[in-house]
This record gives structure tokens, sequence and C-alpha cells, in this order.
């Protein structure tokens, strides 16, 4: 998380996902949420989550910002009362444009790959050709970006945003700072690029 903050990170991802190598307690997320500085956004990342899971988890950790990465309704994203972004992952029949319009009332859209057999973090890129470029100024980019191809993703894409979480691991579920670091230079590399 200090590698995050110090590299630029303009937000940090908490993950909610039991099975997931990298999911965190409540408790967990609350001590680390602790230490972020004021305008570094802290997201929560669900799955299908049960409502009275995500309630009980915002009880207790100061989130800014949900992100929600299943199958979830525009309504049951919405019961809330907190801004949340969409995760869509490239499923081969996807329409953007109905799907934005779907979740109008998101704070914005967050593109994965597709695996059938994962909710996500997958580690895999989807092929970018498939974003309308009048989509991509509102999203976020995510899907097996690391520090050697986000420059490129960024400078071809143009998104609003870029999201990694297994391109900058050591194994799954650690962080490297080093991979972070390297990282986030893409990100600037691409910006240059834009
Ligand atoms: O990280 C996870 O384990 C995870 C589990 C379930 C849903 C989403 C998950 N992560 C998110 O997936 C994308 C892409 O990750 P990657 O860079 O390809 O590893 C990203 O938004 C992660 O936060």
């Amino acid at each position: 998380m200090e590698a995050a903050v110090a590299a630029g990170a303009d937000a940090l991802g908490f993950v909610f996902y039991p099975p997931s190598p990298r999911a965190v307690t409540p408790e967990q997320a609350a001590q680390l949420c602790a230490g972020l500085p004021p305008f570094v956004t802290a997201v929560g990342l669900f799955v299908d989550a049960a409502p009275e899971s995500v309630r009980a988890t915002l009880d207790r950790v100061p989130l800014d910002l949900l992100q929600f990465h299943g199958d979830e309704s525009p309504d049951d994203c919405a019961i809330y009362g907190r801004r949340w972004i969409k995760a869509l992952r490239m499923r081969p029949d996807i329409d953007l444009a109905a799907e934005r319009a779907r979740y109008a009332g998101s704070a914005g859209l967050l593109l994965d790959a597709y695996d059938p057999a994962r909710a996500g973090g997958t580690g895999r890129c989807f092929d970018w050709d498939r974003i309308p470029p009048e989509i991509a100024p509102d999203i976020v980019l995510a899907g097996g970006l690391d520090a050697d191809n986000v420059a490129e993703a960024i400078a071809r894409v143009r998104p609003y945003g870029v999201d990694v979480s297994g391109g900058v691991e050591a194994a799954k579920g650690l962080k490297d700072p080093n991979r972070i670091n390297a990282f986030m230079q893409g990100v600037r590399d691409g910006d240059t690029r834009r």
C-alpha cells in the first residue's frame, strides 16, 4: 500500500471476495485504510456479495467507492447509497453501449477480461480494439495489465484510468513494490504518448 501511494496511485482496491488470494477481512482493510492519505480513493471490490455482508463491511471500513465485479444489477449496486463502479467482463457478445445505458447510475465502468471459470483477476488481456472510441474516455481499463503493456494500453485506448492486480505481484496475492514502481512508470510513459 505504501509503495502504491508513494508511486502516485490514485486509488487502492480492497478485495472482499473470500475465494480470491487477495481477499482481506474488514478488520485488515480498516487498518490499511487508516493509513491512506486524504486524496487516495479506497475502493472495495465485491462479487455478488450478500447485501448484509456488504453492509457489515461498510460499517467497519471507510470505503470511498464500491466496485461490483459480479452479475449485480444496477439496483443491487445502488442500494448502499455510496458511489459505485461496475466491472464488466468482456464476454464475446457484450453490447457496451447498452451496458453503459443500463448502468447509467454508476460513477464509471471498468472493463475486464472474460473467463467463464473466474470472476476476475485473471491476469489476461482482452482485445482492446473491441472498446468503441466514444466510450473509452469514460472507462477504467483492466485485465492483464503490467509494466510491459500499460503504456501501449493507455496510448491506444485512451481510457479514463487503468487498474492492475496480478501484473504487480511477485506471487498470487503478494504485491511487489518494484513491479508497482515499474507499472507506474509505464502509466506515465503512456500518458505522454496519448
Ligand atoms: O483480484 C482478484 O482476485 C479478483 C477476484 C474477483 C474479481 C476481481 C478481481 N480482481 C480485479 O480484476 C481486475 C483485473 O485483474 P488483473 O490485473 O488481470 O489481475 C482488476 O480490476 C482487479 O481488481
